[in-house]
């Protein structure tokens, strides 16, 4: 079963602005590391760099980037673009107790912008492709909220106390981001109180609007406990 959408990527339309929340207000627990994954070294520079300029090429035509950190790593961050001469134009941001709450204050720095299509990925998906981020921009202009996703490359069981049962894995998708949608459209998903069943901005926007699956990128891979950075720089390194 194909549950993507084949629709041939669109360049930038130039009546739909086009705008990015990097969310990387998380403390990366998972990683276990002595300070958020975002900040760790991937291939000499830091996790959350390889993002912002992914979201910066040219090509794409993204008018604002909004990052979102923890609330006490602004400083941080603001340190590393120093040390790293970051000049790729983006604006800061402190997040919340949770990715839904750091979403929600992405959005509002987004304020001024009445109109268009923003992209949320995670600041830890560092391997994005443009063509994936071309994707969800081109599938959100058509049907208003588009997310990347791929298919489970391995069987997969509901567990419960009775034991466990094989489930149809052609009927699954691994949700990705970015996923991206009408800025209206989000902003009124993110209006209503927070679940705990939201863990992406596809489960927030769900009730208001059908969600367009279009083809992500196992490269696109989420960093979240070490190995993961291992097979980033192997990736990288390709
Ligand atoms: N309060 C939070 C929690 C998460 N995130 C972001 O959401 C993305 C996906 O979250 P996850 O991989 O779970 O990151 P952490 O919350 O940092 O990791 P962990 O759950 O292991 O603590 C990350 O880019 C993370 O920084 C965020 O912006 N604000
Ligand atoms: C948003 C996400 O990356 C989609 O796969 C994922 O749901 C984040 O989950 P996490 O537990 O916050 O890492």
């Amino acid at each position: 079963m194909n549950t993507y959408s084949n629709q041939a990527p669109k360049s930038p339309s130039p009546q739909v602005p086009r705008f990015a929340i990097l969310v990387a207000g998380g403390s990366g627990t998972r990683m276990g590391a002595d300070r958020p994954k975002q900040f760790l070294l991937l291939c000499g520079e830091p996790v959350l760099l390889h993002t912002l300029r992914r979201f910066a090429e040219p090509a794409l035509g993204v008018a604002d980037i909004v990052v979102v950190l923890p609330a006490d790593q602004l400083d941080t961050w603001q340190a590393l673009c120093a040390q790293f001469s970051i000049d790729i134009p983006h604006r800061l941001v402190a997040g919340g107790a949770t990715r839904w709450a750091s979403v929600k204050e992405g959005l509002a720095a987004l304020q001024g912008h009445p109109e268009g299509l923003v992209a949320v990925h995670d600041g830890v998906r560092p391997l994005v492709s443009r063509l994936v981020v071309e994707r969800t921009y081109a599938a959100a202009a058509t049907h208003a909220a588009a997310a990347a996703a791929v298919m489970p490359k391995d069987s997969v069981r509901l567990v419960s106390q009775h034991g466990s049962a094989a489930q149809n894995r052609s009927r699954l998708r691994l949700m990705q981001t970015p996923q991206t949608f009408e800025i209206d459209l989000l902003r009124r998903a993110y209006a209503m109180p927070e679940l705990a069943t939201f863990t992406d901005d596809a489960t927030v926007v769900d009730d208001l609007c059908r969600v367009q699956l279009v083809e992500g990128d196992y490269r696109n891979l989420k960093i979240t406990t070490p190995e993961d950075l291992l097979i980033a720089e192997a990736l990288l390194g390709l």
